[in-house]
């Protein structure tokens, strides 16, 4: 739905030129939730007004639902024509909300749809319609100063959609808001993927937002994607961060010549008693180091750094057992492992 090619910004400041995107191949799937997070600087706002043109690229495509908006991005009127058009197909949510003080919420609603020419009776019935759609049918007649915060988004995310886009771009949309407020908002969002089958490419800088609603991530640093993904690839991926700071598993060796494994649950196997079936199978003791569980994009993900007794030589059946059920495994070699200091109480506590 989304397809970034080399896609390269280069700012002019103060006779100084800063590359705030450097060649940023992404591709975002049709009806998936796909979130870009990276630190302060590393680019993501500039990508994401790159994809919808509010930023001209300096040089790569941007292609949205088959169009080539770079393309589109000439300076002739009619240019300009064909770009507006192909826009109204993209949604764009911000930070601030971006609302008109001075219009009431569905008035704001309807703005880009009299800038598309939509007739006045049509725009007041879709706006009405977007309002119910966000949940707040009772507030048409309100100011924007009248609103929460969770409120203001809500009607932001309503603007957004009044053009019926097929893609919505977030651009930190939950940022300025507290964590239960957030939590609402990401639902909302998550709700209106699967229901209209919205394509949404969101930028964030917290991890959370990924686990909660998105189905790909991407890592972006000093303007470049360094890993990128389905959530499920990522955490199949050996030595990812992303997968790493999403599902962080800790916990030393409990002594020398142990076999530290990280072992990646998701999807069916999730569910399945395979540690103890491990166990029984090789009558072997398994020591669990660390664990997290939890529920990423509606589907259900864990992780957990289990111990066998011997070095890896002596534990290569049990280990290609573990694989055969259809688990993600990751030998973690003994300099990647805490040193014992830093070692949890527990597996402190087990070694005695
Ligand atoms: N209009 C501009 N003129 C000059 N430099 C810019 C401009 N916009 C962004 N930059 C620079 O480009 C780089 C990337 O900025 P960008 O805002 O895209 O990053 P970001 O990841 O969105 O950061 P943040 O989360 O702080 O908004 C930074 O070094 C920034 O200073």
């Amino acid at each position: 739905m989304i397809t970034t090619s080399g896609l390269t910004k280069v700012y002019e400041s103060r006779g100084r030129q800063v590359t705030a995107l450097d060649g940023v191949d992404l591709h975002v799937r049709e009806g998936e939730v796909f979130g870009v997070i990276g630190q302060s600087g590393a680019g993501k706002s500039s990508l994401i007004r790159c994809v919808n043109l509010l930023e001209r690229p300096t040089s790569g495509t941007v292609t949205v639902d088959g169009v080539d908006l770079t393309a589109l991005a000439g300076r002739s009127r009619r240019a300009g024509k064909d770009l507006r058009r192909a826009r109204s197909s993209i949604g764009m949510v911000f930070q601030h909300f971006n609302l008109l003080s001075s219009r009431t919420v569905k008035d704001n609603i309807e703005l880009p749809l009299e800038i598309l020419g939509v007739s006045g009776a049509e725009r007041g019935r879709r706006a009405l319609e977007l309002l119910d759609l966000v949940g707040l049918a009772d507030k048409a007649r309100a100011y924007p100063g009248q609103l929460s915060g969770g409120q203001k988004q809500r009607v932001g995310i309503a603007r957004a959609l009044a053009g019926k886009p097929k893609v919505l771009l977030s651009d930190e949309a939950t940022s300025a808001l507290d964590p239960e407020t957030t939590r609402s908002i990401l639902q909302l969002l998550r709700d209106l993927n699967q229901q209209l089958g919205l394509t949404v490419l969101l930028i964030t800088h917290e991890m959370d937002v990924v686990k909660t609603i998105c189905d790909s991530a991407a890592l972006m640093q000093k303007g470049r994607i360094v890993e990128s993904g389905t959530v499920g690839e990522l955490l199949a991926t050996p030595g990812s961060q992303l997968a790493a700071e999403l599902f962080p598993v800790s916990g030393a060796a409990t002594g020398p010549d142990r076999t530290v494994v990280d072992v990646t649950f998701h999807g069916e196997t999730a569910t399945q008693p395979v540690i103890s079936q491990l166990s029984r199978t090789y009558n072997i003791d398994i020591s669990i180091l660390g664990a997290a569980m939890d529920t990423v994009g509606d589907r259900q993900i864990g992780r957990m750094r289990i111990e066998l007794p011997g070095r890896y030589e002596d534990n290569v059946v049990p280990v290609g057992f573990l694989r055969e059920q259809g688990l993600q495994i990751e030998i973690v070699e003994p300099q990647d492992r805490p040193a014992p200091a830093e070692a949890p109480v527990l597996a402190k506590e087990g070694a005695k």
